[in-house]
């Protein structure tokens, strides 16, 4: 029997010792300008080794977005996968925002790459995106299992445009209702344990009455909801209690530009965001 520690079991460990807040890198040209650094490789490099250095030990999980880091190229790539690394040897889990999602090998592929075993500086876990059905991501979701990591299905998306696909209908069942089910089943064996299992969604703390009116069972996913939304977006701590229910317990939200507008300084970058998942794990408790 493996002794690997479950992701979800990792991440109720990394939460309960550094609260709830999953904080994103978000390197884009208006942010990293503002910090005052040049929108070029080094100012990549520089702005995330203040986000590492500011998080790394501090906050349970960070969430870079890997295509501000691919809009450099291969270097670009390196500059997280150094980031990667850090945050993991700090204590910090890393959630990967890479919305990965195809058919046949190249899922495999995508799933090699983020969460096998010999994958190179691998997260700990990766968003992906059921846009092909989620039965394309049988890979990914079983690899996750196997090597101890997570993946995070899309399900209510923060944006606008999100509902024209994810409330759309099929043999009576929603798109969005649709991953909630394939997700809850995933999960199934984990929640016999009494543990939150790897497959997480992503459900927007935007979506307004979303999860009400589709008839969502977000409680019974038993797995982690990331949130993203809040701050930067206008979604507020009142938006996730009326969002997420009686499902806010397993709620990980994620702010990118509230906490990261508090840079370039370290030290007050690590005050925003401990002030963030203090106001987070009071509502979420
Ligand atoms: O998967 C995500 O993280 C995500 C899903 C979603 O529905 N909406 C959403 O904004 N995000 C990501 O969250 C980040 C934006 O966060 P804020 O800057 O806090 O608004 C970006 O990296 C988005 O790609």
């Amino acid at each position: 029997m493996s002794t690997t520690p479950t992701f979800g079991q990792r991440l109720r460990e990394a939460t309960g010792r550094l609260g709830p807040l999953c904080a994103g890198i978000d390197p884009h040209r208006a942010l990293v300008e503002s910090w005052g650094l040049a929108y070029d490789l080094d100012g990549l490099r520089a702005f995330t080794r203040a986000c590492v250095e500011a998080f790394g030990g501090h906050v349970a999980v960070v969430k870079p977005q890997s295509a501000f880091f691919e809009v450099f190229g291969s270097a670009g790539v390196a500059v997280l996968e150094e980031a990667v690394r850090d945050l993991r040897a700090a204590g910090t889990l890393v959630l990967v925002d890479a919305k990965r999602g195809d058919i046949g090998t190249t899922m495999d592929a995508y799933a090699e790459a983020f969460l096998g075993k010999d994958a190179v500086d691998a997260p700990d876990a990766v968003t992906v995106s059921p846009y092909l059905g989620y039965g394309s991501l049988r890979p990914a979701i079983d690899l996750a299992e196997q090597t101890g990591r997570g993946v995070f299905v899309l399900a209510l998306t923060s944006n606008p445009e999100g509902p024209e696909v994810q409330h759309a209908v099929r043999d009576g069942r929603s798109v969005a209702g649709t991953v909630v089910a394939g997700a809850t089943a995933d999960n199934a064996t984990a929640a016999a344990r009494g543990e939150l299992g790897h497959v997480g969604l992503v459900v927007g703390a935007t979506v307004g009455t979303a999860v009400q009116d589709l008839g969502l069972d977000l409680a019974a996913v038993n797995g982690a909801l990331l949130a993203p939304g809040v701050g930067a977006q206008g979604g507020t701590a009142e938006d996730l209690k009326r969002v997420f229910g009686d499902a806010l317990s397993n709620v990980l939200p994620a702010s990118s530009r509230e906490v990261l507008g508090a840079g370039p300084d370290v030290v007050a970058l690590r005050d925003r965001a401990a002030r963030t998942s203090e106001a987070m794990a009071a509502l979420l408790s």
